[in-house]
């Protein structure tokens, strides 16, 4: 298992297979990459099924047991299956999707190894779900996690951002997932760096105290240290990540992006590894080298210059100049 200098194990890799999408939520961080491109636009920079297999098992010799494919919107991959099949066994493997694409094909995945999926949901109401997402899919993707839990990809945890256009949607969904089993809430903290819009904030610590409040039971994940409310038998789950430094204290993950850049961190793009043509065991290397470079970004305010030397970044100085 390879560490980085602030004690963080790698356990997991988060996979984007490509940043192509039928959506296009006005929110949208593209795991980092900013703006997400129609899903008729070219697609020959994205890793090939060759290519990603081969990153998976030299992660898997390092030690990391579980993969999280994501996007953009991977279920327009239609090698999905195939590089499921792939992955290697000691591989937990995940998929986050918008779950249009379910209906007819949650078996399939089910059937090359899928064990869990989280479903982007962010409204109850097929409107607002249009207007959030700029589609009319409202239905199809209702129909997306009715066809996970059929195909006993259960507990589906519902993704729902938490910003100005839905905050007023987080007592009905906590109601819903109560109400339905088989279904898990996972209420993600907006995130303005990468898209702007920092009016559209919302402050998490109401909601964690609104649920803390109504709830039965109170956990700690260990991934993030999240925290889990079990309220009325439904489990709603906070990913809270903006400038909280016990969040990145426990963060496991490295990255990958659909073009085969190997990245440290959500939030950064100054640590990006082409894997190109490398053999594996140039990837080795590469992935050593990025687990050396990861830095939790919110808590400690550093970043390397050209020379390889640690400085004090930007964010830094724009929050701390003058104080
Ligand atoms: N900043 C930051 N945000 C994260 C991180 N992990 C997840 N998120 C946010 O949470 C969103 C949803 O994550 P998912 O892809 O559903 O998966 P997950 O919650 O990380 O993983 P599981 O709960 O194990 O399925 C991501 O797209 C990010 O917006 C992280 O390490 N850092
Ligand atoms: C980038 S999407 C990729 C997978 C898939 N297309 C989907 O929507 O589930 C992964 C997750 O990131 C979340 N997300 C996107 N932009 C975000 C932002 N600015 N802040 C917080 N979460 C965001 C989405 O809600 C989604 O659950
Ligand atoms: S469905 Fe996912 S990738 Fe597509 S625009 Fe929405 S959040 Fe982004
Ligand atoms: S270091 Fe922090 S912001 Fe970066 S990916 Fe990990 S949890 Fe997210």
């Amino acid at each position: 298992m390879l560490t980085d200098e602030f004690g963080r194990e790698v356990t997991g890799v988060r996979v984007s297979l490509t940043d192509r999408c039928n959506f296009d939520c006005v929110y949208c961080h593209n795991e980092g990459l900013g703006d997400t491109r129609g899903p008729m636009d070219p697609q020959d920079d994205e890793m090939g099924a060759d290519d990603v297999v081969r990153f998976l098992e030299v992660a898997a010799e390092f030690g990391v047991d579980s993969v999280k494919f994501t996007g953009g919107e991977p279920m327009l991959r239609q090698d999905l299956e195939e590089i499921i099949r792939r992955t290697p066994d000691q591989m937990e493997v995940s998929l986050t999707t918008n779950g249009t694409f379910l209906p007819g094909r949650a078996e399939a995945l089910v059937d090359a190894g899928l064990e869990r999926v989280n479903v982007s949901q962010d409204a109850l109401d097929p409107q607002d779900f249009a207007e959030i997402t700029k589609s009319g899919a409202y239905e199809k993707v209702i129909e997306g996690v009715d066809a996970a839990l059929e195909s006993g990809l259960t507990p589906v945890k519902l993704n729902m951002v938490v910003f100005e256009h839905t905050a007023g949607y987080v007592p009905e969904m906590v109601d819903h997932v109560a109400e339905n089993e088989g279904l898990q809430l996972q209420l993600i903290e907006y995130m303005p760096e990468l898209t702007g819009k920092p009016e559209w904030n919302i402050d998490i610590e109401r909601v964690h105290d609104w649920l803390a409040e109504k709830a039965d039971d109170i956990e700690h994940r260990e991934m993030h240290d999240r925290k889990r409310y079990w309220i009325n038998g439904g489990m709603v789950e906070i990913v809270d990540p903006v400038e909280n430094p016990t969040f990145c204290a426990n963060c496991h993950r490295v990255r990958v992006t659909h073009e085969g850049y190997l990245k440290g961190c959500l939030n950064r793009n100054d640590d990006l590894v082409s894997m190109g043509d490398m053999d594996r065991s140039e990837i080795r290397a590469a992935f050593r080298d990025v687990v050396a470079n990861r830095v939790p970004y919110y808590g400690e305010y550093m970043i390397r210059n050209d020379e390889g030397e640690w400085e004090i970044n930007d964010k830094y100085i724009e929050e701390y100049a003058g104080a």
